[in-house]
């Protein structure tokens, strides 16, 4: 399905799950994995988006839960990691991991032996392999050809995804719809809607997911095809839409102005309050 650049929608007062992605989506992308920084700013709005939701909010993404808590530190949410493999369910929660399987290592060892040299980054997370190009974008077909070769040596069950400037190998369970669908059975999510932000291949499965739970689902900067039904324009309206529609009470007065601001021009209108 073609992008609809809907409005980005104005929810209406109600019962929320909150699903959020997070390089792309709440953070700029950088050169590096780890030059990303979070502002005092992000931290204390997210800390008020759960607290006006309950505690229904969770980070989806693809980052182990350590890197993130590291990010944000002291912070710490609810959330997914490594696309589902890993889960914290509740923030002061035990982190349920993943394996890493045996034959990983070794050939994240002989990719990096060929391509660290040249600014490419392998970014080990266990059971999950990410290639960053960011940095050597003509590296990017060489990099999807050695970890295509890679798959073909694992056992079956695995998938390479593209990245952003970059490809990721991981176990086909790996998938944040599967994240989402597992916190909507729990409290505080279930019997709220979810709201899914994310900007990238890899969220197009959660996208997906809450579609089919009558939920809602916003690309950020979209550029090709998604089955999101809205877009934002960037990460700068991202945060602009999440302090409107969930930030604090007395900020409330400026959401119209906001919401103006983060629109993508379109034919259709946004859902009736
Ligand atoms: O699911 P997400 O929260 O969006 O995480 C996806 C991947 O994000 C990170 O890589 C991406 O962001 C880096 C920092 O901007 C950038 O340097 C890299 O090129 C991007 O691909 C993270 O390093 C990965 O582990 C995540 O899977």
């Amino acid at each position: 399905m073609n992008i609809q650049t809907d409005l980005t929608p104005r929810l209406p007062d109600g019962r929320w799950a909150l699903f959020l992605d997070i390089d792309g989506t709440l953070l700029e992308h950088a050169a590096h994995p780890d030059s990303v920084s979070v502002s005092d700013d992000l931290r204390l709005l997210l800390e008020t988006v759960e607290r006006r939701l309950d505690g229904a909010l969770a980070f989806i993404t693809g980052r182990s839960i350590a890197a993130v808590d590291g990010l944000f530190d002291p912070l710490k949410l609810r959330i997914a990691g490594l696309y589902g493999l890993e889960h914290r369910l509740t923030p002061d929660g035990q982190i349920e991991a993943a394996d890493e399987p045996a034959d990983m290592a070794a050939l994240a060892d002989e990719i990096e032996l060929e391509l660290a040299s040249q600014a490419v980054y392998v970014e080990r997370k266990g059971p999950v392999l990410a290639i960053h190009t960011r940095a050597a974008p003509h590296l990017l077909i060489r990099a999807t050809e050695l970890v295509e070769a890679a798959l073909a040596r694992l056992p079956k069950g695995y998938r390479v995804i593209a990245g952003n400037a970059g490809v990721e190998l991981m176990p086909l369970e790996a998938a944040k719809g599967a994240a989402i669908r597992r916190f909507m059975q729990l409290d505080p999510f279930s019997g709220r809607r979810p709201v899914f932000l994310g900007d990238d291949t890899s969220d197009e499965n959660g996208f997906e997911t809450v579609n089919a739970a009558g939920g809602i689902s916003i690309r950020v900067k979209p550029q090709g095809e998604t089955a999101a039904r809205f877009a934002i324009a960037d990460v700068a309206s991202a945060i602009a839409w999440l302090e409107a529609n969930f930030g604090a009470v007395d900020k409330q007065a400026n959401r119209d102005d906001v919401m103006a601001a983060s629109r993508i021009p379109t034919e259709a209108s946004p859902p009736s309050r």
